[in-house]
């Protein structure tokens, strides 16, 4: 009897809804090469639920995703509700919140045709692979807010506790991948960022087999550009972590590349969703690069659902779908959503070697 699983979709805003579409038809291709029944249901987060629901997620929806055996996610925020009171952006926290998702496994990998040399995208940074692991549901995004006409503030806190699992989970993928880790705070300012090298510091005697360096946020930002293959695995708190993700995206060419996994205690769902946003500029166009919610897919096999093979069948034919040219505009190609999911889950179906 072939496998089951329940996939809670929720596409969200702006293209949200157009990649979670292009990531369930490869998951599907996937999920049909190797024997697995998917079972979705789908529901409303961000702007779109308060449109319809009233807030920016129900009670209901996050019951169902705490039910659910994995979570896929496009995005959340819509230009309507810059400025207001309800935020679409509330809903996508309160889910993280509600399934203590507290790592977000952000790798960045350049795929082969489109780095360096390659005619394809010249440009590209050649042969980077590293993986930022970012603290995900503490810090200044959850701290205590005070929003005044003349006064705002945003607590930063984090425990010995919240540090420590955190760093566990890096140390852990640092084993299986090069064997170093960077801990990117900035100790020479912030109480929270000493507090964060002190444990990880701590956490690291466990790991002798890993190397550890301690590197300050703002030389960081700096290196990932400038020499990105001096990094293995990144761990980092929350606010550094959203933002040197974003910059790492023009290690493989756009944000429409980067996938990620939030990931809490074992047994516990997973959430996988794209780094980007709901990009309002170019949503509705068909034209939104789906690479980064399908290898969020892939992600999702791996991390959420235990079946690696499908992650590998999935990574496999996003990169034949590139080296083949099938490349959306952010890319420099001319290829649509549609079109590049097509592309993809036509190679996973049909690739050599089926288990
Ligand atoms: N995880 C989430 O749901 C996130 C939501 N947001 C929200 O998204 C909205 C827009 O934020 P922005 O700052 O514009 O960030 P964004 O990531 O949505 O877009 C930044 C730039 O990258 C491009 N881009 C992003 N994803 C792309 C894709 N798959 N294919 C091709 N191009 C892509 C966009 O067109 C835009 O030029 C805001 O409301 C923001 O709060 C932002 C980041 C993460
Ligand atoms: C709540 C989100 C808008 C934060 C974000 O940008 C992200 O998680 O990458
Ligand atoms: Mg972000």
């Amino acid at each position: 009897m072939s496998q089951r699983f329940r996939v809670l979709l929720l596409p969200g805003d702006g293209i949200g809804p157009e990649v979670v579409a292009a990531a369930r038809r490869v998951a599907d291709a996937a999920a049909a090469r190797f024997g697995l029944t998917l079972e979705y249901e789908e529901r409303r987060i961000g702007a779109a639920a308060i449109r319809e629901e009233g807030a920016p997620v129900s009670k209901e929806t996050l019951r169902r995703a705490g039910e659910a055996d994995a979570v896929l996610l496009g995005a959340v925020g819509d230009p309507e509700f810059d400025g207001g009171e309800v935020r679409p952006e509330a809903g996508l926290l309160a889910l993280r919140r509600e399934l203590g998702t507290f790592a977000n496994l952000r790798p960045v990998a350049a795929i082969p045709a489109l780095s360096g040399s390659s005619p394809l995208r010249p440009g590209v940074a050649e042969g980077v692979d590293l993986l930022i692991v970012r603290e995900l549901t503490g810090g200044a995004y959850f701290g205590e807010k005070e929003e005044g006409e003349e006064r705002a503030s945003d607590l930063s806190v984090y425990t010995r506790g919240e540090v420590e699992r955190v760093a566990r989970v890096a140390f852990e993928a640092a084993r299986g991948r090069r064997g170093r880790v960077a801990s990117v705070d900035k100790a020479n300012v912030l109480a929270t960022s000493r507090l964060w090298r002190r444990v990880v510091g701590e956490v690291a005697r466990d790991y002798p087999d890993v190397a550890l360096e301690h590197v300050l946020v703002d030389a960081a930002a700096m290196h990932l550009v400038t020499d990105p293959g001096r990094f293995d695995v990144i761990l980092t708190e929350n606010l550094f972590g959203d933002i040197l993700s974003d910059e790492a995206a023009v290690l493989p060419g756009s944000m429409g590349m980067l996938p990620s996994a939030s990931l809490g205690e074992p047994g516990s769902p997973g959430i996988f969703e794209p780094v980007h946003g709901s990009a309002p500029d170019i949503a509705g166009k068909g034209v939104a690069n789906p690479y980064a919610a399908i290898l969020s897919a892939a992600m999702m096999f791996r991390h959420g659902l235990g079946r690696p093979e499908a992650a590998e069948a999935i990574e496999r034919g996003v990169e034949a779908a590139v080296a083949a040219g099938c490349l959306t505009p952010d890319l420099g190609g001319s290829s649509g959503t549609e079109e590049a999911a097509e592309a993809v889950a036509r190679r996973v179906a049909a690739e050599e070697g089926a288990a």
